[in-house]
């Protein structure tokens, strides 16, 4: 459904974050992005729906390059594209309810939901959203009250009122606990089998990546060094993915990446 062919990223400073990542997404797929903090992971998300705008290469959505997308066409590929943050990207004085509208209507000026004209039809989308997280019961609490996990299936089901064909996570468990961050998991996994949709998540941990991804891509040095399914990764694959550079501190367990990324994160 989603087809990687030699996409590069460098940075204005000159910094090829990414270079000749090719891979293929099918639907249905749960994959997994691994690599060590700057390998390119967020980079990679992001290019995918040109949050960040890839230097070269192409992305085929059903046989279009995405990269030749006029504005109008790149709004409408956004829609079938949910995405999911470490930061949850909320808005903190709203109420739930809201900030799930405001996946509704990703398109309209902020002024609008805020007016809080919204159809009966909109309103009955975003508690389907809210129920399918657990969080109904919570849709007039303000965000600015609840805690990561509860912020984080306010945050999915933004994604999901948009009905999204795949959905992009840059860390989206990062900053959870362990078992929040599980329950996170499980949630994502239950939508991928609920509603076909497909997922694009990158993780820290090597755990949650075996436990959860159908497929597991690994990054290093903005190359894709692996490209498997959870059993073949094994201790040579990871350290060929958890590669140590002079700016990381490895884990030597190999089972979570290095601890650069706790401190960019903090
Ligand atoms: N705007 C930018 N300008 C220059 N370099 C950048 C920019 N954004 C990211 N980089 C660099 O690109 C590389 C990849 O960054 P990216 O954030 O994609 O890594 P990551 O694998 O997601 O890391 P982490 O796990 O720490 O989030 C890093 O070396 C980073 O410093």
């Amino acid at each position: 459904m989603l087809k990687i062919e030699r996409l590069s990223k460098q940075y204005k400073n000159g910094f090829f974050a990414l270079r000749d990542i090719s891979f293929t997404v099918n639907e249905g797929d749960f994959v997994a992005i691994l690599g060590s903090s700057g390998a390119g992971k967020s980079t990679l998300i992001r290019c995918i729906n040109r949050l960040v705008e890839p230097t070269s290469g192409a992305i085929y959505w059903r046989e279009e390059n995405v990269l030749q997308y006029n504005s109008r066409e790149l709004r409408q590929f956004r829609r079938q594209a949910g995405m999911i943050f470490q930061n949850f990207f909320l808005i903190e004085r709203m109420s739930v309810l809201k900030n799930v509208l405001v996946g509704r209507f990703g398109t309209l000026p902020l002024s609008r939901i805020l007016s809080g004209r919204f159809s009966e039809n909109d309103i009955k989308e975003a508690y389907a959203a809210l129920h399918t997280v657990g969080m109904d019961s919570f849709a007039s609490r303000r965000v600015a009250d609840l805690s990561g996990g509860q912020r984080q299936r306010v945050a999915i089901a933004r994604a999901l009122v948009q009905h999204p064909r795949f959905i992009l996570g840059d860390e989206p468990v990062a900053s959870l606990d362990p078992v929040t961050a599980k329950n996170v998991m499980d949630l994502l996994h239950d939508i991928r089998h609920r509603d076909s949709i497909t997922m694009i998540i990158n993780l820290h941990s090597v755990e949650l990546a075996k436990a959860y991804a159908t497929r597991i891509i690994g990054i290093a040095g903005g190359h894709v060094v692996f490209d498997g399914s959870p059993g073949q990764l094994n201790d040579n694959i990871l350290r060929t993915i958890y590669v140590p550079d002079e700016n990381t501190t490895e884990d030597p367990s190999g089972t979570t990446g290095s601890c650069k990324g706790a401190i960019v994160y903090n």
